[in-house]
């Protein structure tokens, strides 16, 4: 999605969790600084991502689910998501992650891109960037040259909206929007109105005529 039709549908997230521009703006500016001018193009992005992804998000019964993966797809998951399928062997594509997962794991997968958001909350993980030898940074405000803005809110409809900038046949699985899995010190109202946000973002998108999958059809 284009980042000016994007804003629309931000603009209706910042007033719903009263996000300050400002604080967007500075995450934004400091994640920028920090990648200089090592990141991929937009590019070499789309190269990665090709025709067809499945993209994992990090539901409960994610590992119920794996099996749904076909060899040697094209992954994009969700931060911790990306954990689960690493201890399992399985080599994510693109990692998209807002840095307040499992951050050791997580620099451990050393094969993958991180797409690496910056948000109003998450300036202080912000050098841990710096660990990540692919990457490329994103932003939920206007684009600067090296943080992209594709769409998206949650790490997991980020993934999707990033595939679906691209074309690509989108493959969902390990998301359910009822059932949170939360991780230490979240809380699970604000979880809840976010996975909430998730699941609009993704059926606006399915609406707008991106190609989407639904694997696990209970989690639609
Ligand atoms: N049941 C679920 N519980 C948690 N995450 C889910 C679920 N179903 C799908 N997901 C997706 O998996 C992603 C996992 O990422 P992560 O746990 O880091 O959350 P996040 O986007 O950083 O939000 P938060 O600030 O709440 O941690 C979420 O962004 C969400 O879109
Ligand atoms: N300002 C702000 N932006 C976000 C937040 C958040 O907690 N605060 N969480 C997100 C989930 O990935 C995405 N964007
Ligand atoms: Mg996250």
């Amino acid at each position: 999605m284009k980042w000016k039709n994007w804003m629309k549908l931000y603009e209706e997230i910042e007033r719903d969790f009263k996000f300050r521009r400002e604080k967007e703006i500075e995450s934004r500016n400091t994640l920028s600084k920090i990648l200089g001018d090592k990141v991929l193009s937009i590019g070499d992005i789309g190269n990665l991502i090709g025709e067809e992804v499945y993209v994992v998000g990090f539901s409960p019964s994610l590992e119920n689910e794996i099996e749904l993966i076909p060899d040697r797809a094209t992954i994009i998951a969700a931060d911790d998501a990306a954990v689960i399928l690493n201890d399992l062997g399985i080599k994510p594509t693109i990692v998209m992650s807002d840095l307040d997962g499992d951050i050791d794991s997580l620099i451990r997968i050393k094969s993958s891109v991180f797409g690496i958001h910056a948000h109003g909350d998450n300036i202080p993980l912000l050098p841990y960037a710096e660990f990540f030898p692919k990457k490329f940074g994103t932003t939920q405000i206007e684009p600067l040259e090296n943080v992209y803005n594709f769409g998206g809110f949650t790490d997991g409809d980020r993934c999707v909206f990033l595939a679906a900038h691209f074309d690509a046949k989108i493959h969902i699985l390990g998301f359910d929007f009822e059932n949170p899995r939360i991780k230490e010190g979240k809380d699970m109202i604000r979880k809840r109105k976010k996975l909430r946000w998730a699941k609009y973002l993704i059926h606006y998108l399915e609406q707008s005529g991106a190609k989407i999958i639904w694997e696990n059809l209970n989690s639609k």
